[in-house]
């Protein structure tokens, strides 16, 4: 299948790559020059396991192209559309702006029978009024809604091997017809019974932006009893194991601590909401104002934490920050709770040094009055406190003891609760985190 991908992001290059990784021959498009240059040269233009490989993989196949000329995509069969749908400025709601002018642009290009596949997440009610443009350029061209679940970190992996698939299609033949499309588009995954989920615009649009409100949920579902715990005495760590335990609960998205942010959960949630209340649904998401609002209370609980270890002043304190990328695996610093706590201390004078092993540049771009190191040892070199924001695995295999004698003194808050308390307590270490005592 001759596939081009629009928007070369996160989503996007990654989607390209693998496509050309199944067989397919890829075009990715993107606006940003210097992402096409990079990548046009085999580079990845962001931190993402296994995805240089696939660049390489997919170089020497020849069956992977990159451009900023749109009009190249003229004669490809399908077209992804991964452009960005960030919150907009000073609203809940997603700015389409993007998704409209990729789509609008692409339109005067498509061939007859040619397919277009929405990946991005948009407000339920976006495809099908993009169909109608696809349908007004092209009376033969379908669209098609094919939401993506891919997580960063594991991204080349969830795209290669998804847990499910769901096509969003219009009624009639011309859903027939863009189905078996996307079916010899996966073909591998269906081979290996991937669930197919087929329903309508609006269903796969929904499942979407529900999977994330329910991902966010289950999160601030434990970080509120970990504000229980911490009043209590009580570790919410044993609280989410012994609950997980419960198949019908499960323990995964139950790891309580700073919370969650990237370019996705918060977003949506919010992005949701606006678009519940647009359609009179007002009162059915309310729910995750609180969610949203339980979130946000992460960050400023670790800010106080880190008050409290240092006896209640954070002015002119040296405070180590490790971790800035919103997760483990990833240098996106987008709505990262991390850079957000870091920013936070600094503004309340602590002198902030932060190191990252991969989001320091992007941190850097964002907030460039952060002092940044080359290491967690240059970070921490005569700290009054280190705070662990972010649980890359060299973080959580830290050696307490060897780590106690590079600080000033031994002040860490876990932010992730992903240390042994007992462990760095008996290396002489004062230690705190979010619902564990
Ligand atoms: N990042 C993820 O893990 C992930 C997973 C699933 C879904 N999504 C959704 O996918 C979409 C993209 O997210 P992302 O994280 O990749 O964003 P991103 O900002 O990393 O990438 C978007 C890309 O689109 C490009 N772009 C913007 N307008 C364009 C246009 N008119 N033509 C061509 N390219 C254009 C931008 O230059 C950018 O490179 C969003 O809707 C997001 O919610 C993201
Ligand atoms: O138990 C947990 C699990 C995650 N997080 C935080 O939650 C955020 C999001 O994590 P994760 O969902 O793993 O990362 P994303 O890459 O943002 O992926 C989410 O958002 C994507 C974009 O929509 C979807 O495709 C994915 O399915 C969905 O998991 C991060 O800040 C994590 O630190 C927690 O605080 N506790």
């Amino acid at each position: 299948m001759r596939i081009t991908v629009i928007g070369c992001g996160y989503l996007g290059a990654v989607h390209a790559a693998c496509m050309a990784e199944l067989g397919h021959e890829v075009l990715g498009i993107d606006v940003d020059q210097a992402k096409i240059e990079a990548l046009s040269a085999g580079r990845a233009p962001f931190y993402e396991p296994g995805l240089p490989e696939l660049l390489a993989s997919a170089s020497a196949t020849g069956r992977l192209r990159f451009t900023t000329d749109i009009s190249e995509a003229a004669g490809y069969d399908a077209h992804f559309v991964a452009v960005g749908t960030p919150q907009k400025k000073g609203e809940n709601a997603a700015d389409l702006t993007y998704v409209d002018a990729a789509v609008t642009s692409l339109a005067p290009h498509l061939q007859p029978g040619a397919v277009v596949i929405g990946k991005s997440t948009v407000p339920v009610g976006t495809a099908r009024r993009l169909a109608g443009i696809v349908a007004a350029a092209q009376p033969d061209a379908t669209l098609a809604w094919n939401p993506e679940f891919l997580r960063e970190g594991f991204a080349v992996e969830d795209t290669l091997r998804p847990d499910r698939l769901v096509y969003g299609l219009p009624e009639g033949g011309a859903g027939d017809r863009a189905k078996s499309v996307l079916d010899e588009i996966y073909a591998v995954a269906l081979a290996n019974e991937t669930p197919l989920v087929v329903a309508g615009y609006e269903t796969a649009e929904l499942v979407k932006v529900s999977a994330n409100a329910f991902l966010a949920t289950k999160i601030s579902f434990i970080n509120a009893i970990a504000e229980v715990a911490d009043v209590t005495g009580a570790d919410v760590t044993a609280i989410a194991d012994a609950i997980g335990y419960d198949a019908r609960i499960g323990r995964r998205f139950l790891n309580a601590g700073l919370g969650f942010g990237g370019g996705c959960l918060p977003k949506d949630i919010r992005a949701f909401q606006a678009r519940a209340g647009e359609l009179g649904a007002d009162q059915a998401l309310t729910f995750l104002r609180e969610v949203d609002a339980i979130n946000m209370r992460r960050r400023s609980r670790a800010v106080d934490l880190t008050r409290e270890l240092l006896d209640g002043s954070l002015l002119g304190k040296k405070v180590a920050v490790l971790g800035l990328a919103f997760k483990p695996e990833s240098d996106d610093v987008r709505d990262s709770p991390s850079l957000d706590v870091a920013s936070q201390l600094r503004a309340q004078g602590a002198r902030v040094i932060a190191y990252d092993p991969q989001a320091v540049p992007n941190a850097k771009r964002l907030h460039p009055e952060l002092d940044f190191a080359d290491s967690a040892e240059e970070a921490a070199s005569a700290a009054d406190a280190v705070v662990l924001l972010t649980e890359w695995k060299q973080f959580r295999n830290l050696d307490p003891a060897a780590f106690g004698a590079i600080v000033g003194n031994k002040n860490i808050l876990d932010g992730r609760n992903c240390l042994d308390p007992e462990q760095w307590r008996a290396a002489g270490w004062r230690y705190r985190a979010l619902g564990r005592p």
